[in-house]
């Protein structure tokens, strides 16, 4: 028919008909080889479906391995129990041994402990040494004070002993002066003799026995004086043996307190041996406590002794003071005497002179004598006065070294006070030292009493522990015992088990021996089968490369056959009156099968129709499937890679909506070229799946007014061009185009 209307219409020659023709006997010969290659992919679907119950297959012999492999895990299960069991045993054995051994550090623990408190037993007794050498340096310290004291005494006693022989040259001169004395009392006897002969003068002898009665007092004064210089001199005596008895006191002290040092070294080296033994080192401590105690007594009492010679020291020293003060009120009383006496001499002197000049004759010569003789005397007196301002001065020197003396014992009172304090604050610490070696010592009794009775106690608690440890080791032999014939008797059913189980193993080894030769049987068949359907697969592989070429020949036929239809195609689909329409005003005279259209205006139908030309006019009677079915060719071509583009064009109402999307509410028969597209494309798609995977979008925008929107995007109709087009949507890209006449 068509090729009837081709011919009337003589628009396509015969050569490209007869091409058409051979297209389409070709494209039906690729139809049948298409239904063919279909055959072929069944076949290869159940070779498919074969191969997965060999699958199968294989897996059932996966899972018997696996029941096979799970016995054999339950047997090792058994054994890992009995394993476990012993380990637990064992386990237990060793926890034992390490609470035994954990025992064994604490009982090394408390004899540690003990040797610590043996160690600051030690560490207390170094501490007493410690103080004893205190007592020893303070000790050494008292004995340098008595050296001191002892030199000073020396010093003292060297001192009175030079006085002493001061005294005693003294006492000589006086003695000397004594004797002058005399002998001028037997010059004054002469005289007087030979006043007596002479018997002139009376006043004379009077005089002269005014001097003799003066130099008689002076004598007996000297006597005196002397007497009071020897029995001083007694006194001194007696001071320097009361020092000597206090020197040897002090070196008696100096002994005892040798004594003590020894005792205190004996007590140290008892100490020293008797570490281990506290006990006795305390009842030796407070023996050597009491004797010290005795000592110290015994010190202070001599101390007391030593004050009381000190009193009476000072005793005497006062009273030698009063004596030298006497002294030397009596020389001060002297001297006046002297002076008197000196200045009678001077009267006698010069009443001689008178004499003298009185008596001119006679005794001239004797008196003369006399005169040389009173001159002798007057020098003597001169010298015994010069004596006597030396006994004076030696007397102050005397003076002044008793009190220097005075100074002396002050200060040595003041030492000897100082050591008194010293060895009552030694006597305190002593004391105290004492009580605080008591304390200590009966802390440390206390202590070790306590150490004692602790070890005891833990030496019982060990004991008990020990007792408790072999009751436990017993205990744990016989459970154990019990147990191991318990796990001998489990062993015997696990062997028996374990028996049981190798016999199924066996078994097992059996079966899988035959499924194994099942499996190769199978194997060998299915590799035979395998081998026929590559052979097959072969065949289907080269139908499939026919098929592909003659498929790449098709499309390349087909898109030769779109390409002589023109790849720019312009259709005009008229749409019917709608109801409310005037009829009457059809504008369409005639539409011809070609395209071609010829349109009048009713309203001046005189000047004739205007004639169209058209790819194809699509009539108000034509269908939605009538016009996707010419659209569908280029639809499809899409799939092969070629871009597309349809669009509607017209005016308002002209009826592109209906073709591209179909009215409201459309059933499938209404459905527009869109809907009608993608659904043809999906299918497609579908029945290709196995080949070919598509992916299909769909883009629908709208041209108005010259502006593009994006009639499925976010934005809506307010979305403009030029809007994000992503990648992939280059690689299909439908476009449905078409021109409308309104009718
Ligand atoms: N071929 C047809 N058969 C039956 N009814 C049709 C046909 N074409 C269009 N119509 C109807 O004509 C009316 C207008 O059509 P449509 O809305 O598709 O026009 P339009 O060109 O899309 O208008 P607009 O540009 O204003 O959107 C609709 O009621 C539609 O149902």
């Amino acid at each position: 028919m068509e090729k009837d209307k081709l011919k009337d219409k003589g628009q396509l020659p015969e050569e490209d008909m007869a091409m058409l023709m051979k297209c389409q006997e070709e494209v039906a010969r690729l139809m049948k080889e298409k239904e063919d290659m279909v055959r072929l992919l069944k076949e290869k679907e159940d070779m498919v479906r074969l191969l997965k119950e060999k699958e199968d297959m294989v897996r059932l012999l996966k899972e018997k391995d696996d029941m096979v492999d799970l016995k054999k895990g339950k047997v090792e299960e058994t054994q890992q129990i009995v394993d476990e069991e012993k380990y637990r045993l064992l386990k237990e054995k060793d926890d034992t041994i390490v609470t035994l051994k954990k025992e064994k550090q604490e009982m090394v623990r408390s004899l540690k402990e003990k040797e610590d408190m043996v160690s600051l037993l030690m560490a207390k007794e170094d501490m007493v040494d410690l103080k004893k050498v205190m007592v020893e340096e303070r000790q050494r310290i008292i004995d340098e004070g008595n050296d001191r004291l002892l030199k000073e005494k020396d010093d003292t006693i060297f001192r009175f002993t030079k006085e002493k022989e001061e005294m005693v040259r003294l006492l000589k001169e006086k003695e000397d002066i004594i004797r002058l004395m005399k002998e001028n009392g037997d010059v004054v006897r002469s005289i007087q003799k030979e006043d007596m002969v002479n018997s002139e003068n009376g006043s004379i002898k009077d005089k002269k026995q005014t001097t003799d009665d003066g130099n008689d007092r002076l004598i007996s004064e000297k006597n005196t004086i002397v007497v009071r210089l020897t029995e001083e001199k007694e006194e001194m005596i007696r001071l320097l043996k009361e020092k000597e008895d206090t020197i040897r006191l002090m070196k008696e002290k100096e002994d005892i307190f040798m004594s003590s040092k020894e005792k205190e070294d004996n007590k140290a080296d008892l100490k020293k041996g008797t570490v281990g033994n506290i006990k006795q080192s305390t009842d030796e401590d407070t023996d050597t406590s009491t004797k010290e105690k005795g000592d110290i007594i015994r010190l202070m009492k001599e101390n007391e002794d030593y004050n009381n010679t000190i009193m009476k020291l000072k005793l005497d020293l006062e009273a030698l003071k009063s004596l030298h003060e006497e002294n030397c009120k009596l020389l001060e009383s002297k001297k006046e005497d002297i002076i008197k006496l000196l200045a009678d001499k001077e009267d006698n002197a010069s009443m001689i002179l008178q004499l003298k000049q009185d008596s001119l004759t006679k005794e001239n010569e004797d008196i003369l004598r006399l005169m040389k003789e009173k001159e002798d005397g007057n020098s003597i007196i001169v010298k015994v006065k010069l004596e006597m301002e030396a006994l004076r001065s030696s007397y102050e020197e005397a003076c002044k070294l008793l009190e220097s003396k005075e100074e002396d014992v002050v200060r040595l009172l003041a030492d000897k006070e100082d050591n008194a304090s010293v060895i009552l604050q030694l006597g305190q610490e002593l004391e105290a030292t004492k009580r605080l070696h008591e304390t200590h010592s009966q802390q440390l009794e206390t202590r070790a009493s306590q150490v004692k009775e602790e070890l005891e106690h833990r030496i019982k608690e060990v004991e008990l522990m020990l007792e408790d440890s072999i009751k436990r080791k017993r205990e744990f032999e016989e459970v154990s015992k019990s147990r191991i014939q318990f796990w001998e008797q489990k062993g015997i059913v696990v062997n028996q088990f374990v028996g049981l189980q190798v016999q199924n193993i066996q078994d097992l080894r059996l079966c899988s021996v035959s499924v194994r030769h099942e499996i190769l049987n199978c194997q060998k068949r299915w590799l035979e089968e395998l081998a026929g359907l590559g052979q097959n697969l072969k065949v289907v592989t080269n139908a499939a490369e026919k098929y592909h070429a003659a498929l790449e020949e098709n499309r390349k036929l087909f898109n030769e056959i779109q390409e002589l239809k023109g790849n720019i195609r312009v259709y005009c689909r008229i749409r019917p009156f709608q109801p409310g329409e005037d009829e009457g005003s059809n504008s369409v005279e005639y539409i011809g099968d070609n395209g071609e259209l010829i349109l009048t205006n009713p309203t001046k139908q005189k000047e004739g129709g205007k004639n169209f030309t058209f790819n194809k006019v699509f009539g108000p009677t034509t269908t939605q499937d009538m016009v996707f079915k010419d659209i569908q060719p280029l639809i499809r071509s899409v799939l092969d890679g070629y871009n597309v583009c349809i669009f509607a064009y017209g005016q308002t109402g002209s009826g592109k909506t209906y073709t591209m999307m179909g009215p409201e509410k459309a059933t499938e028969k209404e459905w527009g070229v869109n809907y009608r597209a993608l659904n043809d494309l999906f299918n497609i798609s579908h029945a290709r799946r196995d080949m070919i995977t598509y992916e299909l979008t769909v883009q629908m925008i709208e041209i108005y007014n010259e502006q593009i929107r994006d009639l499925l995007g976010g934005g809506g109709a307010q979305k403009k061009y030029p809007f994000v087009c992503p990648n992939w949507l280059h690689r299909i890209v439908v476009c449905v185009c078409f021109l409308y006449v309104l009718c």
